[in-house]
C-alpha cells in the first residue's frame, strides 16, 4: 500500500507598514461623529506581517498572534483582521474559513496604525488565497469601510489624505527619511484623543473642513529629500489632545530635541513619539538617549517611506 502525505493547505504571507503622520490637520467633528482631516502620512518600515492559511469548510475565522505585545491584541471577532475575512468574504459571497497568524512588528495602540495593517494585509492575503478577481479599488472600498487608516496601510509610501483620511493621493518624495520611535506599554485610545480635541475647543477659529495649504513647506522638503525642512515642518492638530492625556510625553518630546533630533512629534493620536533623524547613525543616538532617560517602554529605530500591503514570496 502506498502512503499518500496530506497536501500542505494553501497559505499566503502579507506584509503591511505601520504609519506616521507627518501633517495632521483635524476639522471640526461632524454629526457622524468623524473629523475631517487633511494628512499627510508616511509608511515606514516596521511591518506587520500575516499569514492567512486555508482551513476546512465550516471551521471559520482563527488568530493567533506573535510580538513582544502580543498579549494585548484581541483574537476574536474584534480583531481588525477578522473583521477584514468577514467584509471581503460577504463581498465575494464565500465562507470565511481561514486561520490567521498575526506577527506585530508595530506597536500596539500607539497611534502607528498597526491594527489597520493587520487589516490591510489580511484583504490581501485573503484576496490572495480566494483569488477573488477584485481590482486594488475594490480593496481600498472594504478598506475604508473597515477604518479609516486601513486604506494607507494598502497604498504605503507617501500621501496626502482626505475625507475621514480614507481619501489618498500619493505625494512626491526623494530618497529616504530616517526615524525613531517612542513606543509606550499603555496605549491611547483613538475616539478619546479626538474626543479631547473636541473638548479642547476643536479646530478652534480655523476653518471647519483643513486644508493642507500650510504644508506646501512640507511637501517642498519631501519632494527635495530634505530631512531638516521635513523635520521643522512636522505638525499634529491631535498632539495637545495626546499631551493632555499623557502628560509625560512632554518629557519625551524634549528628550529628542535636545538630543539633536530635526523634528519631535506625537505618532498620529499617540502615545507614541516620532523623531526625525539625519541619518541611521543619527538615528540610532537619538535612541540612546531616550533608552538613557528612560523616556520610552520600547525604542524602534526604522525608515520611510515603505511599501503598501504586498504578497511575499
Ligand atoms: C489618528 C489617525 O490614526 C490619523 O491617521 C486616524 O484618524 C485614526 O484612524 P482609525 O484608527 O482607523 O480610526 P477609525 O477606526 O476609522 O475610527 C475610530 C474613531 O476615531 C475617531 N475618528 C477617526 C477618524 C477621523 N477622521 N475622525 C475621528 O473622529 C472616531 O471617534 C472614530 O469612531
Ligand atoms: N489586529 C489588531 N492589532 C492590534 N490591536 C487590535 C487589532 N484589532 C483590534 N485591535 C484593538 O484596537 C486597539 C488599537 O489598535 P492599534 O494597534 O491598531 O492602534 P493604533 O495604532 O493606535 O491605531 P490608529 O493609529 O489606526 O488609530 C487595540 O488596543 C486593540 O484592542
Amino acid at each position: 500500500m502506498t502512503h499518500l502525505a496530506a497536501a500542505p493547505s494553501p497559505s499566503v504571507r502579507v506584509r503591511a507598514p505601520g504609519k506616521v503622520n507627518l501633517s495632521l490637520r483635524v476639522g471640526a467633528v461632524q454629526d457622524d461623529g468623524y473629523h475631517p482631516l487633511a494628512t499627510i502620512f508616511q509608511a515606514v518600515a516596521l511591518y506587520e506581517e500575516v499569514t492567512a492559511t486555508q482551513v476546512p469548510e465550516g471551521a471559520g475565522v482563527t488568530i493567533t498572534v506573535d510580538g513582544p505585545q502580543a498579549d494585548r491584541v484581541p483574537v476574536d471577532g474584534t480583531n481588525l483582521a477578522w473583521r477584514a475575512v468577514e467584509a471581503l468574504a460577504a463581498r465575494v459571497g464565500t465562507a470565511p474559513d481561514v486561520a490567521l497568524h498575526l506577527a506585530k512588528g508595530v506597536p500596539v495602540a500607539g497611534g502607528m496604525a498597526g491594527g489597520s495593517a493587520d487589516a490591510a494585509a489580511t484583504l490581501v492575503a485573503c484576496d490572495a488565497l480566494w483569488q477573488t478577481g477584485l481590482s486594488r479599488e475594490d480593496l481600498a472600498e472594504l478598506a475604508a469601510d473597515l477604518g479609516s487608516d486601513v486604506p494607507f496601510a494598502l497604498l504605503g509610501h507617501t500621501a496626502v489624505g482626505t475625507g475621514r483620511g480614507h481619501l489618498l493621493t500619493p505625494a512626491m518624495t526623494r530618497g529616504e527619511f530616517h526615524w525613531v520611535f517612542a513606543a509606550q506599554a499603555e496605549g491611547l485610545s483613538t475616539p478619546a484623543v479626538y474626543g479631547r480635541f473636541d473638548e479642547l475647543g476643536g479646530p478652534g477659529d480655523a476653518a471647519d473642513d483643513p486644508g493642507l495649504a500650510e504644508d506646501n513647506g512640507l511637501m517642498q522638503a519631501l519632494r527635495a529629500g530634505d530631512p531638516h525642512a521635513l523635520g521643522r515642518a512636522l505638525h499634529n492638530d491631535l498632539e495637545p489632545a495626546a499631551l493632555s492625556l499623557r502628560p509625560e510625553l512632554e518629557r519625551t518630546l524634549v528628550v529628542a530635541r535636545d538630543a539633536g533630533a530635526l523634528g519631535t512629534i506625537v505618532s498620529g493620536s499617540g502615545p507614541t513619539v516620532a523623531a526625525l533623524a539625519r541619518s541611521r547613525q543619527h538615528a540610532l543616538a537619538l535612541a540612546a538617549s531616550w533608552t538613557a532617560e528612560g523616556a520610552a517602554d520600547s525604542v524602534w529605530c526604522t525608515a520611510g517611506p515603505a511599501h503598501g500591503a504586498r504578497l511575499l514570496p
